[in-house]
């Protein structure tokens, strides 16, 4: 049987149910996700600052890492080759690229030291998002917005400032949003004797940052709130009620990163309640074991929950789907391709649940006949539809898509030493 004829066999079975596979796929095909660049160099960045900091790690020493602008280019344009759809890119300001002898600090860049970025994403016609970078850095040992010292804290303000200009810059040349996300590291290891005086200054340092004139209809600016660090165990300054409510009252963006909760709690279940309050909501989907391991993304019960709660919530375009992980111990083009093709996977997964029917036996109490039906639909044909997914978008079915990871690891990777 051919892809197209496996397809009309289960649309014909998703039909019973109620469920229009045409209507799916159109919906999906209009989403898109940020691929973020930093899986493919494990978060190293261009400038040369060494160690990663800030309490995150990618561990592993798998060969082949992009050293350079062009390597990670040309990396990020072979995992999209293997992706369905079209998508956008997440950049971070230590991935500045620089003309020979012209190096600044972070608090000096400018829209110019994305010029090649730009250029790069015009020409494959795809969106930026951009992070102002809080941490490798030698003024990011201790806290940076947060920072007691008032020097340190200003350098880091002028970074935040410099970044909604980058943001401003990138939305306007490529007539798309530029989504722009704060996360900093600041926490302590052990019981702090002050916890409102550094949030305080965070909120001052937001307020300076925000205060520079943009355009909100071009840059969405969100916050990333997160519950502990490696070394920042015992608090983070940044915890979720200080963004949250600092979003509601600045009118920004809620970023949710399912690697920054508790193990118990679980982000699917935030995003109902929290587009009852915004307009919109930005994600890091991510995959954490045991602690926020940033693992790459899987085709799992969470991530298939996350896109079933936007889907439900018809929600597709006030849910900035981004992913983060940095997996250094396997082929990291393989890594993206698997994470972004899981994300999609979800989404057209959440996209083929009769959603109507479900809610209509959760309303009417029938909570037998919904936890059968749900369970049933777990074995439903949703690989026909995905292969003709795959075909539709000429991007491989199945496996197919790794002979050429396989291949570029052979002929490009492995020559990176
Ligand atoms: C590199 C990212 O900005 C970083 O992972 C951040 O988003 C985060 O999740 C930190 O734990
Ligand atoms: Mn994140």
């Amino acid at each position: 049987m051919t892809t197209k004829q496996r397809y009309e066999s289960a649309k014909e079975i998703y039909k019973k149910i109620g469920v229009d596979t045409d209507e799916a796929i159109s919906k999906i095909r209009k989403t898109s996700i940020s691929m973020h660049c930093w899986q493919g160099d494990d978060v190293g960045g261009f400038e040369g600052a060494g160690q990663l900091s800030g309490g995150i790690q990618a561990t592993g020493n798998y060969p082949g890492k992009a050293r350079t602008p062009e390597e990670l280019m040309a990396d990020i344009d072979k995992a999209l080759s293997l992706v369905p759809g079209k998508h956008r890119i997440n950049l971070h300001a230590s991935y500045a690229i620089f003309e020979p002898g012209e190096k600044v600090d972070r608090d000096k860049l400018e829209p110019k030291h994305f010029a090649r970025w730009v250029e790069f994403a015009k020409e494959r016609g795809l969106g930026l998002d951009f992070n102002p970078t809080y941490f490798a850095h030698p003024k990011a040992e201790g806290l940076t917005l947060s920072s007691e010292k008032e020097e340190i804290r200003k350098f880091w303000i002028d970074h935040g400032k410099a970044c909604v200009r980058i943001a401003e810059y990138f939305a306007t040349e490529l007539g798309t949003h530029c989504l722009l996300n704060i996360w900093i590291p600041d926490g302590f290891k052990d019981i702090p004797a002050d916890r409102l005086g550094p949030r305080a200054r965070l909120k001052d340092s937001l307020d300076q940052i925000t205060s520079v004139e943009y355009d909100k209809s071009k840059v969405y600016i969100a916050v990333e709130s997160k519950v502990f660090g490696i070394g920042l165990e015992a608090c983070t300054v940044g915890s979720h009620e200080f963004y949250m409510n600092y979003a509601a009252k600045n009118d920004l963006l809620c970023l949710l990163d399912n690697g920054h909760y508790h193990p118990t709690e679980v982000v699917s279940d935030k995003i109902p309640s929290m587009l009852l309050f915004s307009d919109k909501l930005a994600l890091h989907v991510t995959r954490p074991i045991r602690w926020d391991s940033d693992h790459v993304v899987l085709f799992d019960d969470e991530t298939k929950e996350i896109a079933k709660e936007i889907v439900r919530c018809n929600a597709l375009d006030r849910v900035l789907i981004g992913l983060d992980f940095f997996d250094a111990s396997i082929n990291r083009i393989s890594a993206w391709v698997v994470g972004m093709r899981n994300m999609i996977k979800a989404l057209l997964y959440a996209a083929l649940q009769p959603a109507e029917k479900l809610a209509g036996l959760q309303n009417e109490r029938s909570f037998t006949e919904l936890m059968m039906l749900m369970e049933e639909l777990k074995s439903y044909p949703f690989g026909d539809v995905w292969d003709y997914y795959c075909e539709l978008n000429e991007v491989p079915e199945r496996e197919e898509w790794f002979t050429t990871v396989s291949d570029y690891e052979k002929d490009v990777l492995s020559n990176r030493k």
